[in-house]
């Protein structure tokens, strides 16, 4: 596969009006497919297998806010990236979720080609699915490079993405205590 995705590299490269073959670029097409292949990872990984059992009971039917959870995606229209940080509230209903799964949800779904919105669904659906919480929230705000480097060229505009489930959706004083959690730095 790293091979069939570096023969294509290269013929972009003669596409460009490169010589692939100059001693600079010599490795570059396997280094590029091997970089792609990294970005995209997610695709060979399951819910099941990130998550590897971590839910736990608990009592607790508090809010938990898991914040700042970096993450590096592809933009499926430009193949460019788009980089960010997601932040996840979930009411727990008698489970709770190992802390580090969360990131690991978020770049499950990150190392793939995206949209921020579709991103910001998956992390949120995958999280109900694996703790059944009575509500779960997540907010995703990320900078998108095919509108820095390229096209528009806007420098300083940000994307805020956000999928409220449950409780977070149909009770206004739960959301506002996520937004004022959120937003309190
Ligand atoms: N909603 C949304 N749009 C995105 C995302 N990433 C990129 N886009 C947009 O996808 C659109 C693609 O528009 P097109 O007109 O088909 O492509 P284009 O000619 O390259 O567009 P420009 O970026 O405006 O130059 C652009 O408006 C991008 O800004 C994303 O995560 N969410
Ligand atoms: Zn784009």
């Amino acid at each position: 596969m790293t091979e069939e995705i570096a023969n294509h590299y290269r013929q972009i490269l003669q596409a460009l009006g490169e010589d692939p073959e100059r001693e600079g670029l010599r490795d570059t097409p396997k280094r590029a497919a091997k970089a792609m292949q990294f970005l995209n990872r997610g695709y060979l990984q399951s819910l099941e297998e990130i998550v590897n059992g971590a839910v736990f009971e608990s009592e607790t039917d508090e809010m938990v806010l898991v914040k700042d959870i970096e993450l590096y995606s592809m933009c499926e229209h430009h193949l460019l990236p788009f980089i960010g940080k997601c932040h996840i509230a979930y009411l727990p209903s008698g489970k709770v979720l190992g802390l580090s799964k969360f990131a690991r949800i978020v770049d499950m779904y990150a190392r793939r080609m995206q949209i921020q919105e579709n991103l910001t669904r998956q992390i949120a659906e995958a999280v109900l699915q694996v703790t059944n919480a009575r509500g779960v929230a997540v907010v995703v705000e990320a900078k998108h490079l095919c509108m820095m480097m390229r096209g528009v060229e806007k420098q300083n505009s940000s994307m805020t993405s956000s999928v409220m489930l449950g409780a977070f959706r149909d009770n206004i004083s739960t959301r506002q205590e996520f937004l004022t959690l959120v937003n309190g730095r």
